[in-house]
């Protein structure tokens, strides 16, 4: 790669010694004079090593002056009186504001600090780094977010205004903030009220549920303003042009820990800040040609139904009533009988139990342009010819405990892998798992397999298909009407010990569809996947701690530009 000329390049003072620092369009560095030379010559190729430090410009939050007040705040005692001789001699100063990688995906605002006895040379610096910062198009300079007071331990409102608000501060990021009054505030707001010209993106501050929220306020007003009509299950429908950004706040937060790899709100802060994209599908849900909702994680019908249904009366309980309704489900150990019919993915799209977890820039989520619109005529011709006799459908009829669609892997801090590991973000598909009815003892099994590294689908009453479309239709029972008075749902051959549809007077023999933590109304519901219709500021599960850097070095060994100044 041809190496970057250098934009500035000065001797400045960083905690007292003197470094020389660099800029050019893609890196700041900086690195110790004295040491450097005294030491190895050779810097390691890596961005920061013991005296050698380097960030990518795109990953600068801010540059500004550096307020006398700043200087010597964390100056120790002993120090001190070192740092006020130093700042007499260089009084000037500016910090550059920038994201540090900790452990586990989690990111930090670090700030560096270069002193100089030049006013006019800091001045250039903020300037010329500014410019540089103004060149990324992709970052959000205004931004509406909502905030669920209630969400999770009810914590939004304060980590919003202590974890959140200030970065954006920083960053000079504009924020209109409507704090929700009332369920689906935020969602009715976003279809008819808010004026979205005025936005670059939308923020949620709360769980998934909130995030739903948004995500049918930005799609049903995008259809809208698109005159798509959302009742056509096989209607195109039209992306959403405002990013969407996820404070976690709820109480599984599964959208952003499978899309950040952590639930922390200052990681997620800083990557709405840096402007990044990740596009994500979303499926749309009918009922006989009704829309009933969008859902981007779990749409589970069986055991998860159940475990809502059941945790919304706890909801003052906070995060734990998941737990306390999951045991009981568990305990009831329902199951439920009906059929399901599913339009397989394509080939190419990998397949449930190939290990390939999506991650950042993953390749299977990558839109194909050049074959893309034929693979799609394709795909819809075999569609259509086979819609009569349901070629290319499969059905499968069976009695199941769950049956969950993963449209990305679920992943959570309860289960860091998910309900499908190698589910994709972004792929057009979701993972169709089927847990057929089975003993208490095999479905712990299966449940554990969640919460630890071993294969959750290894089971003989387990089976998984990748898939573009699918409908469930339950079992209609003759008797229905008379039984469900007085019947209690089917049992595995043990007595229910409590169960929630007991005290359900609609058909016993149903459970409920969950998506997205939210309860729907029907059973029989179809399901299409629509590829890419969303996109967030995450940038999916980082590899491993990224050192993307051209290496710090050809820094230094460039010849300055005519923006070079050196103190
Ligand atoms: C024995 C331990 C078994 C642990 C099994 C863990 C599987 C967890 C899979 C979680 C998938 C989560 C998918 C995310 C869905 C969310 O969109 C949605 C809404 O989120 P929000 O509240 O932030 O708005 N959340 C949910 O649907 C919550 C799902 C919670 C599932 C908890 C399951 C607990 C199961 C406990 C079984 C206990 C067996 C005990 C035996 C003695
Ligand atoms: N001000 C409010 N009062 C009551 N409910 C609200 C409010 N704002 C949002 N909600 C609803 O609260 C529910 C849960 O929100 P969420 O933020 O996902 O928290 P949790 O993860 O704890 O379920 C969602 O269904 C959302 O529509
Ligand atoms: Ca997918």
């Amino acid at each position: 790669m041809e190496p970057q000329a250098r934009l500035l390049s000065a001797i400045l003072f960083h905690k007292h010694r003197q470094v020389e620092v660099a800029l050019n369009r893609s890196v700041l560095a900086w690195k110790e004079i004295e040491r450097s030379r005294k030491r190895s010559p050779g810097i390691s190729n890596s961005a920061e090593t013991a005296h050698s430090h380097a960030v990518q410009v795109c990953e600068i939050v801010a540059v500004c002056k550096t307020k006398d007040d700043d200087q010597d705040s964390k100056e120790t005692m002993k120090s001190q009186k070192k740092a006020k001789q130093h700042s007499h001699l260089y009084p000037h100063a500016f910090t550059v504001s920038y994201i540090r990688r900790t452990r586990q995906h989690q990111w930090r605002c670090g700030d560096v600090t270069f002193h100089s006895a030049n006013q006019g040379l800091c001045e250039q610096w903020i300037h010329v780094i500014n410019e540089q910062l103004s060149l990324l198009t992709n970052r959000p300079k205004s931004l509406l977010v909502y905030i669920n007071p209630y969400g999770g331990k009810r914590h939004g409102r304060r980590i919003y205004e202590q974890k959140v608000a200030p970065l954006f501060r920083r960053a000079c990021i504009l924020a209109d903030v409507i704090v929700t009054e009332r369920a689906n505030h935020a969602r009715d707001h976003l279809k008819t009220e808010a004026n979205l010209d005025k936005y670059d993106g939308v923020v949620c501050v709360g769980g998934d549920g909130m995030f739903s929220e948004i995500l049918h306020g930005l799609v049903t007003r995008t259809q809208t303003d698109n005159r798509v009509d959302q009742n056509q299950p096989d209607a195109e429908l039209v992306p959403c042009s405002l990013h969407i950004g996820i404070i976690p706040a709820g109480s599984t937060d599964c959208i952003c820990f499978a899309t950040v790899g952590t639930n922390d709100p200052v990681t997620s802060a800083l990557h709405i800040i840096v402007g990044d994209s990740q596009p994500m599908d979303v499926c749309s849900v009918h009922h006989n040609d009704i829309f009933l909702r969008y859902s981007v994680s779990l749409l589970g019908y069986g055991f998860y139904g159940d475990i809502l249904t059941d945790s919304e009366r706890k909801r003052w309980l906070g995060p734990a009533r998941y737990d306390l309704s999951g045991v009981k489900t568990f305990l009831s150990h329902n199951y439920y009988e009906g059929s399901i019919s599913f339009l397989p993915a394509e080939n190419n799209k990998g397949d449930p139990r190939d290990k390939l977890q999506c991650r950042s820039g993953c390749r299977i989520c990558q839109p194909k342009p050049s074959s893309k619109d034929t693979q799609w005529e394709i795909s819809e011709e075999k569609e259509k010819s086979d819609k009569d006799g349901m070629g290319g459908w499969s059905v499968i009829r069976g009695k199941f405990i769950a049956i969950n669609a993963a449209s990305m892997s679920c992943a959570c801090p309860r289960s860091p892998r998910g309900l499908s590991p190698s589910a994709h973000l972004a792929d057009g598909t979701t993972d169709l798992i089927l847990v057929r009815k089975c003993s208490r003892l095999n479905f712990l099994r299966h449940l554990l397999q969640h919460t630890n590294k071993e294969d959750q689908f290894d089971h003989s009453f387990v089976e998984v298909h990748r898939v573009r479309k699918f409908r469930f239709q339950p079992r209609q029972h003759e008797l229905d009407s008379l039984e469900d008075l007085s019947d209690s749902p089917k049992k595995t051959g043990f007595s229910p010990i409590c169960s929630a549809q007991t005290t359900c007077n609609y058909s016993t023999s149903h459970s409920s569809w969950t998506s997205d933590g939210e309860i729907l109304p029907h059973a029989a519901i179809q399901v299409s996947v629509h590829g890419q219709l969303i996109r967030l500021f995450a940038r999916g599960i980082e590899e491993q701690q990224q050192c993307v850097l051209e290496d710090p070095c050809t820094l230094w060994a460039l010849e300055p530009s005519t923006y070079q100044s050196v103190d």
